[in-house]
């Protein structure tokens, strides 16, 4: 895996290979390395070292598939990393592409670091469950002082070569070959004194308010990390280092580290790194994936529609560099959009400012506003973003197939309807394809693609690579009513009604469920997505409003429990956060800090009397099963009907789309934890108690799995025999 070369008086240690782009450390990497090093000390014509990383790349770091392997890694590299530094021969880094994570602890033990311009170096550790384990937190607070060091480690953050250097991180950027630059510097170090350059030898930076600045720092930390255990052990292996000597600071970090590994979160949080990845490489049941298709290139994009969604995708094809034509309906909407937009980017602008990269936007050839449908005839690729209502969408697909170049793909923004019924007033159904974006759409990073049963894999993989290009997670799902995450969300969200009819309070759910690691409980999130929205769809569908058949139960729909809070509350006009009032109050319309709602308890108890539903104490226990089972459950169901092609898939779109806690793996990984057989028996035992709700009664394909004998994640879809084709 390593190459050794003796170049003239100097060893040349050389990260390398041979089968992954990427240069990743595993056990015999660290035993090559440990034996180069000693061969080049015991050498006596060797007379200075070099590190360096082959092509270009220094290294990602360990290979992070050992974490979960009976023989973890970590522990081993601290020791190298000590060898290195206390090498009397000088030792320079050579860092090119990436130095992440036990990489660039590598090149903290040497004494020297130089940086190509574009390389990019980071200790991710933390993302993954971990941190710095071979004696980064310990070396790295030395170096470039805690604030710095702390920012690094707890966020797990990737800085340029530039930032490194303005931090004292690296001791030189280079825009020529950085092996060279490093060879010449290690030739002009020999001989000359290093003991002023080993860090584990300095102390660390001391700051005049150092205690309180940890103080505040932790709680910082905490709070960013929401039931992450691990930037707050990097914290504490940081907090040792400003108060330890070296050596307690690294048994410290050790014990951390250990803690980390064996914690559940580590495996939870590798996973959702490589479900990631998984989900990028996608399939549909046709067989349709990159290998078969290619994407066409997007030259020019058109959004309609700059509502609230619209908005924010106009804005991430401007960051994205796809030059933009932004339609409305007429000249009123559109001023008011494009103020909006403007005033986003001009955000978006600040922030990549700071980050030393500029985003133009003021340039017509860029971003263009218009009215008429006509502008659209050159454009190769159109995400229409109305409001969520077929018939309109319907008459808008028909005036694009009309207009827009027989090549030009067409994409709907819609979170539930149907991909098919859309596609079938164009006279080009295989381009069209559902692209559901997540609000603020130029944030959230979650893009469901969804294709219909004409959608080419060319438009899939176009739809992809936009995706891509635009820096979100694209998850390629199947056409149903919700797709993925919608569908997941309805029978998690109608529990949690469910809940308050027999005796929750709105603020207990959110609390427990908040607790589990959500960002936002489910009637935080209805008041800040607005009430009115389901209200609408529900009227829609029928369930409630004037089409509503005279005489129907009020809490029955079709034989099955039907909840009618919501729209009782949206009756009054409760519409959430906008009106100042929903499932919480709020200071004013607009507001945004959810107050409990004394209104709401006595409504919920009038409510209960009306429907003679005996109030009941509800423990956390039954809130979280009742919620995330549901969720879970139809999760099986999408697997099963082919709508995903994976539990990754519907793992990645709850991560990233709905706030679900990361350091849980997502709600299929969470399923595995917790045992598929518990999960039966507890839907099994819900179910008896409430035979009117199908959501609880467990999935077919989850009972199939459990008699198969709980076989892991990785294995489910093998037990599936898919009759239908999707596509
Ligand atoms: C002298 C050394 C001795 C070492 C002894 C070993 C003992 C280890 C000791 C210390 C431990 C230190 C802790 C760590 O280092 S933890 C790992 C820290 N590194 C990371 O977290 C980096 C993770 N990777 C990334 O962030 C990205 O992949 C990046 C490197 C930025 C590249 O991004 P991109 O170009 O977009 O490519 P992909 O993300 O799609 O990745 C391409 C494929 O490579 C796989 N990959 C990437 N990094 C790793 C890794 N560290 N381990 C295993 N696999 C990795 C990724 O899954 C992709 O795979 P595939 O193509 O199959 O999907």
């Amino acid at each position: 895996i390593q190459n050794l070369f003796i170049w003239n008086r100097l060893f040349l240690l050389v990260f390398c290979n041979s089968t992954e782009s990427l240069i990743y450390f595993s056990l015999a990497v660290l035993q090559a390395l440990e034996d180069g090093l000693k061969r080049a000390d015991a050498d006596p014509s060797v007379k200075a070292v070099t590190i360096c990383g082959e092509n270009g790349k220094f290294s990602a770091g360990a290979d992070i598939r050992g974490f979960s392997s009976p023989n973890k890694q970590g522990l081993g590299l601290g020791p190298i990393v000590s060898l290195i530094e206390r090498s009397e021969k000088p030792v320079v880094a050579a860092i090119e592409g990436i130095a992440l994570g036990g990489g660039l602890e590598v090149t903290l033990g040497c004494h020297y670091r130089i940086a190509h311009v574009q390389a990019r170096m980071g200790l991710p550790e933390v993302t993954i469950g971990l941190l710095p384990g071979a004696e980064g937190t310990q070396r790295l607070p030395r170096l470039i002082g805690v604030p710095a060091a702390l920012d690094i480690i707890t966020t797990g953050r990737h800085i340029s070569a530039s930032e490194a250097l303005k931090l004292g991180l690296v001791d030189e950027v280079v825009e020529e070959n950085t092996v060279e630059a490093a060879i010449r510097l290690a030739n002009r170090l020999i001989g000359q004194p290093l003991g002023h350059r080993r860090l584990s030898l300095k102390p660390v930076p001391k700051l005049p308010n150092m205690e309180a600045f940890l103080t505040e720092a932790l709680v910082k930390v905490k709070k960013r990390a929401q039931g992450c255990l691990a930037p707050e052990l990097c914290f504490q292996a940081i907090k040792a280092a400003t108060e330890q000597p070296f050596a307690d600071g690294v048994r410290k970090e050790r014990e951390l580290f250990n803690i980390l590994l064996t914690s559940g979160q580590a495996k939870a949080l590798q996973y959702a790194f490589f479900a990631e990845r998984a989900v990028e490489k996608w399939t549909t049941p046709s067989g349709a994936s990159w290998k078969t298709a290619s994407p066409q290139p997007i030259r020019k994009a058109a959004v309609i529609g700059l509502g609230t969604m619209g908005r924010g995708i106009v804005t991430s094809l401007v960051k994205a560099k796809i030059p933009v034509v932004a339609l409305e309906q007429d000249l009123e909407y559109l001023n008011t959009g494009r103020k909006a937009v403007m005033l986003l980017l001009e955000r978006e602008a600040m922030k990549m400012e700071q980050g030393g990269q500029t985003l133009d936007f003021n340039n017509p050839a860029r971003l263009q506003f218009a009215v008429d449908f006509d502008v659209l005839r050159d454009v190769d690729l159109v995400i229409e973003a109305v409001f969520e209502n077929m018939a309109l969408k319907k008459e808008i697909f028909n005036k694009l197939s009309r207009i827009c170049k027989p090549e030009a793909f067409l994409c709907t923004n819609t979170s539930a309807l149907n991909i098919d019924e859309i596609a079938s007033v164009t006279s080009r159904p295989q381009q069209v394809i559902g692209t559901h974006f997540f609000s603020p759409a130029h944030v959230m990073r979650l893009l469901e693609i969804i294709y219909g049963r004409h959608t080419s894999p060319t438009t899939i993989a176009t739809a992809m690579q936009l995706a891509k290009v635009m820096k979100k997670v694209g998850v390629v799902v199947g056409n149903c009513f919700g797709f993925v995450g919608n569908r997941m969300m309805f029978p998690y969200v109608q529990q949690a009604v469910f809940l308050l009819e027999e005796g929750s309070r709105p603020e207990d759910v959110d609390q427990v469920l908040e607790d589990f690691g959500f960002k936002i409980g489910p009637f935080r999130m209805s008041d800040l997505a607005g009430l009115d929205v389901g209200w609408r769809s529900r009227k829609d569908q029928g369930l409630t409003g004037p089409t509503l058949a005279p005489g129907t139960s009020a809490r029955q729909r079709h034989g099955y429990r039907y909840s009618p809070l919501p729209d009782l509350l949206c009756e009054k006009g409760r519409f959430g956060q906008k009106t100042g009032k929903g499932w919480y109050q709020y200071e004013k319309a607009g507001g945004r800090t959810a107050k409990p709602d004394p209104w709401i308890h006595s409504f919920l108890s009038e409510y209960r009397d009306t429907h003679q539903i005996k109030t009941r104490f509800i423990d956390q226990e039954e809130i979280l099963e009742r919620c995330l089972f549901t969720l879970i459950n139809e999760g099986f169901d999408i697997l099963a009907e082919g709508i995903a092609s994976g539990p990754e898939h519907l793992d990645v779109v709850y991560i990233n789309g709905y706030g679900w806690p990361k350091h849980r793996g997502g709600p299929m990984f969470y399923a595995s934890t917790v045992g598929l057989p518990n999960i039966l028996a507890k839907l099994q035992k819900y179910s008896e108690i409430h035979p009117d709700v199908p959501q609880l009664r467990p999935s077919a394909f989850l009972k199939k799995l459990v008699a198969m004998g709980n076989p892991p994640l990785n294995d489910w879809m093998s037990y599936l025999h898919r009759q239908s084709n999707k596509l």
